[in-house]
């Protein structure tokens, strides 16, 4: 039986918990049988790898990161996750539009009919015939009060361009995200990302779950071990 693709992603501001989850899920829905995509914002191609050096490395004003998010995102679409949704796979993506609207958007005040704009067009005539824009599925928010996540972030490595920015410019981005939701209640699923890992991963499958997606708490557990 052919099965149709699903795209999944993760959002929350930096720090908030999203990384921890993304090869947990990959494994309960493989573990029953679905064929699982990860990738990354901004990446998962070598030329938006390439990009994403760049954008958290070098100095840049937030139109010029706009246009290499959407650029990258261009590219990724192509390369990676249309082929993967033809082929009837999950893809779960760490990050994808809604951080463009989160940080370039709501952090940095670039219009947000700008970002409209470059959605629409990075984001559709990606397959022959087809006009609808491409969007997610499902994207699960991890919503986090920016000084947690900041306390999280405090202990780990060299932070890059945009976890260096001040806790003001996260509170910003949070809003930001709060706003996208508000605009889509049933694309978003809000994850209390201030609990504890299993807490967490409980309230995510529970998602799964109740979309049909994952056939159990039980199946979830996969994901857990
Ligand atoms: N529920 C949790 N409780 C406590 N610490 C956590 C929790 N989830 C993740 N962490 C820790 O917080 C830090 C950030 O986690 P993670 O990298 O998964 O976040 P992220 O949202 O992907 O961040 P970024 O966007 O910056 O990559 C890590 O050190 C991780 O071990
Ligand atoms: C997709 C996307 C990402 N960003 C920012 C957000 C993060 O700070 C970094 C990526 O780092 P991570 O450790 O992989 O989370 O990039 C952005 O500003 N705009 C975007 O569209």
């Amino acid at each position: 039986m052919s099965r149709s693709g699903l795209f999944i992603t993760f959002e929350g501001i930096d720090g908030a918990g999203k990384s921890s989850h993304v090869e947990g899920l990959a494994a309960a829905l493989r573990a029953q049988g679905r064929q699982v995509t990860v990738s990354r914002e901004p990446g998962g191609t070598p030329l938006a790898e390439r990009l994403r050096t760049l954008l958290l490395g070098e100095t840049m004003d937030a139109l010029t990161e706009s246009l290499l998010v959407f650029a990258a995102r261009r590219d990724h679409l192509r390369c990676v996750i249309e082929p993967a949704l033809a082929r009837g796979d999950v893809v779960l993506c760490d990050r994808f539009t809604d951080s463009s609207f989160a940080y370039q958007g709501a952090g940095h005040g670039v219009d947000f009919g700008v970002l409209a704009k470059l959605e629409r067009m990075v984001q559709t005539d990606l397959v022959p015939g087809v006009r609808a824009m491409r969007e997610p599925d499902l994207t699960l928010w991890f919503d986090i009060a920016p000084e947690l996540a900041a306390d999280r972030l405090a202990g780990a490595s060299v932070p890059d361009r945009f976890e260096a920015q001040p806790l003001e410019f996260f509170r910003r981005v949070a809003q930001g995200y709060a706003q996208r939701a508000a605009a889509a209640p049933q694309r978003f699923a809000r994850l209390d990302a201030a609990q504890d890992r299993d807490r967490v991963w409980q309230q995510l499958s529970s998602v799964l779950v109740r979309r049909g997606w994952l056939a159990s708490m039980a199946a979830a557990q996969e994901g857990l071990e």
